[in-house]
């Protein structure tokens, strides 16, 4: 670790060299905005020093400023944490001083250090830097004057302007936008800390080559995000058919990417030439024996087949036979037990579960789920490979629908119940939506396509019957021909070129489905307001989240605000689903559950977390206390 500050190097020349020196990418912290002040007046003061270049340590610039001083500040609200950079520094310092300044760019220059850059007189940097003002995402603007500097690069006249600015960024700095933005920053780098795997001293293996069993629309998915990321693949499907249409799509992956400009022509078919694709496993057992590869060079075999236990583990049990035994054994899925997987081999040590999102090549969450014999190494390996291809992996252990489709099934279950109560279907999509989803749950459910409702209802019933609510709303739909999306007919209508219409004719499908049902109190619809229907979809969704880290089935509360936000695009800007639960209170979502479950039934009971939190008045977030037995899964 590289001490933190800013250093002065006065030369012959007369030009002071100063170094912003903080990694790994030199933020901007409380002590380095002191730094530059005290060598700034220094350099100003010597009659040595004719001209000033201001340049960062390690490879790069700023990585802009020190993130950390918003969390603080998001604790205790005081702003006065936040240095005044903009006017007393950049104005009244750099820009108004007597000597030239020039900012020396190289790696990256984002947010305040950008902005650090444009209050010097000029800038110079080596090709191929990384520029921008990412403010916005983290709910911020730029504070250090960029809004201003950046259309015109000149501020002088501009000071009082610039004052106002600053008024605003300070506004924005305490806005719950801010808050769960900044939260969400630092809780994804936070994923990538696995205690037992990360922190034990490990090296990731390289990956260079994955075999992909099944071509179906995750199979060439997952394909088609490794040969973007340079892995090469070989596909393996059962019949020329299958594996033409696996490799059809993988092509037309890749050139969607081009339509859009995401990448070359050139480019896209080297992609697509690193894919093999063979129907059988002749090829397997040479993995690993290329003379380039070392020794702890490592293949993948990830199985991307459909969910069907006894089709999963023979495939396993084939591969066994058939692949050298350091490579490793993952599985798509997203619901089933990875124990029983695993059961028919003797390889428990290298299995684990990769559940990819769809569109695998476009959704950025990897859960990788571990059981208990899974080795360290082999999850850090798959973390490795997932960060190589660009997601986000989460490590999570074994449970039905592991961490983000378990917290999630209530999403869907407590808007049927509202259905079958009586509410709107459309309006608690509109409510849904308003509140920042993508869609709400019917529309979601329509692109997901029927089957999948049904398949995975099927798991949740088996695993968590005491809370699942039953209806046979999605089978009637089925039988009066609608599939949602697929087939451009469900709760809504979907007419190419148009957006999804609401469907009014689904209307008598649901009225018998609420007629076999009859939960409605009285026979009647219940009244609720906008607030009321919000809080019943999202309250179990926080209740079941606190069942998962009761559990241990995350290592941390914010591994599943990540999961949620990037596994089901929960708004980022709200932090993620604990983050949110905190920010609501749980002693408020404890009271409304426990008054829906007395009047509703067992869906809406409070877990036993959720209840003791809401009780002792603690955050949702906080860690359990060591005297606490643990109950984890990792
Ligand atoms: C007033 C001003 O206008 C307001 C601002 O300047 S707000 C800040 C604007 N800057 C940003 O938003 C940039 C945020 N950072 C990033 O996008 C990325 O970290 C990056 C592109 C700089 C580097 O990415 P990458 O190489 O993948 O490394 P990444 O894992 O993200 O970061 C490395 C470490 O630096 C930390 N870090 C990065 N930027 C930071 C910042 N601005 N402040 C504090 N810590 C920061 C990360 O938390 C991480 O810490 P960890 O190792 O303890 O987990």
């Amino acid at each position: 670790m590289g001490k933190v500050g800013v250093t002065m190097e006065v030369g012959s020349d007369g030009v002071a060299v100063m170094k912003i020196s903080n990694p790994p990418v030199n933020a901007l912290a409380p002590i380095i905005i002191r730094g530059l002040k005290d060598k700034y007046l220094e350099a100003m003061k010597r009659s040595d020093v004719k001209a000033i270049v201001l340049t960062g340590e390690g490879g790069a610039f700023s990585g802009g400023f020190d993130i950390n001083v918003f969390r603080t500040v998001h604790k205790t609200g005081d702003l006065s944490a936040l240095p005044d950079v903009s006017v007393e520094l950049l104005v009244n310092i750099v820009e108004d001083g007597k000597k030239p300044s020039v900012a020396a760019i190289q790696g990256l220059a984002l947010g305040g250090g950008l902005e650090l850059t444009m209050g010097c007189h000029a800038r110079i940097a080596i090709p191929r830097v990384q520029l921008g003002l990412p403010e916005l995402t983290l709910g911020v603007i730029p504070g250090f004057g960029g809004t201003q500097r950046l259309p015109r690069l000149i501020g002088l006249s501009k000071a009082v302007e610039m004052m106002l600015e600053a008024k605003v960024s300070d506004e924005l700095v305490l806005s719950s936008t801010a808050k769960g933005l900044v939260h969400a920053f630092f809780a994804q780098r936070l994923t990538s800390k696995v205690p037992g795997v990360t922190d034990v001293g490990l090296k990731p293996r390289q990956i260079k080559k994955v075999a992909v069993i099944g071509g179906g629309l995750m199979g060439s998915g997952i394909a088609t995000a490794l040969v973007l990321s340079n892995i090469s693949v070989v596909l393996k499907e059962i019949n020329p058919d299958y594996l033409q249409k696996g490799m059809k799509t993988i092509q037309a992956n890749l050139r969607s990417l081009v339509t859009r400009g995401k990448m070359t022509e050139d480019n896209a078919k080297k992609a697509f030439s690193s894919v093999k694709g063979v129907l059988d496993y002749s090829e397997f057992n040479s993995f690993n024996m290329h003379k380039d590869w070392q020794k702890s060079d490592r293949a993948v075999f990830l199985q991307a087949v459909i969910e069907n236990v006894s089709l999963k583990q023979s495939i396993f049990s084939e591969l066994e036979k058939v692949c050298p035994p350091h490579c490793i054994l993952a599985t798509n899925t997203s619901t089933i037990d990875l124990n029983l997987v695993g059961e028919k081999t003797t390889s428990q040590d290298r299995i684990l579960g990769a559940h990819f999102f769809s569109p695998a090549h476009v959704m950025p969450l990897l859960e990788i789920v571990r059981t208990q014999k899974t080795s360290p190494q082999v999850i850090l390996d798959l973390m490795t490979v997932g960060k190589v291809i660009k997601k986000v992996p989460v490590v999570v252990g074994n449970c039905t629908g592991f961490a983000v489709n378990r917290t999630f099934f209530p999403y869907t279950q407590g808007a049927h119940i509202l259905a079958h109560l009586g509410v709107d279907v459309f309006r608690i999509d509109r409510v849904i939506s308003n509140f920042g989803m993508p869609m709400g749950p019917f529309q979601l459910q329509d692109l997901a396509g029927y089957g999948v409702a049904l398949a995975v209802g099927k798991e949740f019933v088996s695993a968590f019957g005491d809370r699942t609510f039953r209806s046979p709303l999605v089978e009637l739909l089925v039988k009066s021909g609608r599939n949602g999306k697929n087939n451009g007919k469900g709760y809504y209508i979907y007419d190419k070129g148009s957006k999804p219409k609401p469907d009014p004719s689904v209307l008598p499908i649901i009225h018998e489905s609420i007629r076999l049902t009859n939960i409605m109190p009285g026979g009647k619809p219940i009244s609720v307001t906008d607030q009321e229907i919000l809080e019943m979809v999202l309250f179990p969704v926080v209740n079941e989240a606190c069942r998962v880290i009761d559990e241990g089935v995350v290592v941390r509360a914010s591994d599943l605000d990540i999961a949620s936000i990037l596994g089901m695009s929960f708004p980022k800007y709200r932090g993620g689903i604990i983050f949110w639960g905190d920010l609501v209170g749980s002693s408020h979502i404890y009271t409304s559950l426990k008054k829906w479950s007395e009047a509703y039934g067992s869906f809406f009971k409070p877990s036993r977390f959720l209840e003791e939190r809401a009780t002792k008045g603690m955050l949702l977030s906080e860690p359990a206390s060591t005297s606490q037995p643990s109950r984890s899964r990792l």
